[in-house]
């Protein structure tokens, strides 16, 4: 498998179904690998004001899901064994034998396939503002089917603003809602559609009893998308999950950073 630089920083490697795939390596090698993966329409950026800090104790590992920011989009749904894959393989790519895994979101619904399917590729496993099932099927038919539109975008951002940021940070036109904002915005409409399939199609409520890896989930109190419910079910699900709830809508790594590094740190750092 070759690895290509994009742009400074970021490398490509190529799946075994054809998809170029952008990451980064952060940190000092003889530290243990963090990988970090994405809510859904955001780029591996979205971790940007967090990576200084977690590189004090992790060689950070970042990627691009397929359809999001420097990596292809391939067309139609994605499934989630397909972005899981795409996982397995970049480790593999990267001659990678086990990480910890820190997903939110989407990526805490990534992370949770690799801890039940790839289970020897993880150390220790943290599940941010996710869930093992997320329904009503038809609701995300009727994202898919509006996001798909011509000029969406605009409302799918504002969309997506609401649900990640309380309306007091939303008010102030905060810098980092922008900064999320333009993420959105320059993700391709195919690429939130097909991962919105993979979240249609997904059910892990049964099999993330199957998770033995030692396990964090963290939920937002405040949290639309992914409710305190959600992680409740997750922690109660997982055997030896440890839950923490914070006062968060769902992007408690840029809205209550501090908090959030601390119970990440302590939990992947703890003996
Ligand atoms: O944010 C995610 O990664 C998944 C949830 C979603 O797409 C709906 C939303 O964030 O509003």
């Amino acid at each position: 498998m070759t690895t290509t630089e994009t742009k400074p920083g970021a490398l490509e490697f190529t799946t075994g179904d054809g998809v170029r795939i952008a990451y980064r390596f952060e940190g000092a090698d003889d530290k243990p690998v963090l990988l970090l993966a994405n809510s859904i329409a955001t780029s591996m950026d979205m971790w940007e004001g967090q990576a200084a800090r977690l590189t004090e104790h992790f060689r950070l590992l970042r990627y691009d899901y397929r359809g999001h920011g420097g990596s292809d989009t391939p067309e139609g749904p994605y499934s989630l064994d397909r972005l899981g894959r795409d996982v397995v393989e970049l480790l593999d790519a990267l001659r990678i034998e086990r990480v910890h895994f820190l997903g939110l979101s989407l990526g805490g619904i990534v992370a949770q396939w690799m801890a039940i399917y790839a289970p020897e590729r993880i150390d220790r496993l943290v599940l941010s503002n996710t869930a093992s099932h997320l329904g009503p099927t038809e609701q995300w038919e009727g994202l898919i089917a509006a996001v798909l539109q011509p000029d969406s975008m605009p409302e799918i951002a504002e969309m997506f603003m609401k649900n990640w940021f309380p309306a007091s940070m939303r008010k102030l036109d905060h810098p980092i809602v922008e900064s999320f904002r333009a993420m959105v915005l320059a993700t391709r409409p195919q690429g939130i559609a097909g991962s919105w399939a993979a979240i249609r199609d997904m059910d892990m409520r049964r099999t993330a009893s199957l998770i033995d890896r030692p396990t964090l989930v963290i939920a937002g109190e405040q949290d639309p998308v992914t409710l305190p419910e959600h992680g409740e079910l997750l922690a109660q699900t997982i055997p030896g999950a440890e839950l923490i709830v914070l006062p968060t809508a769902h992007l408690p790594n840029v809205e209550l950073e501090s908090a959030f590094l601390e119970a990440v740190t302590e939990f992947l750092r703890r003996l």
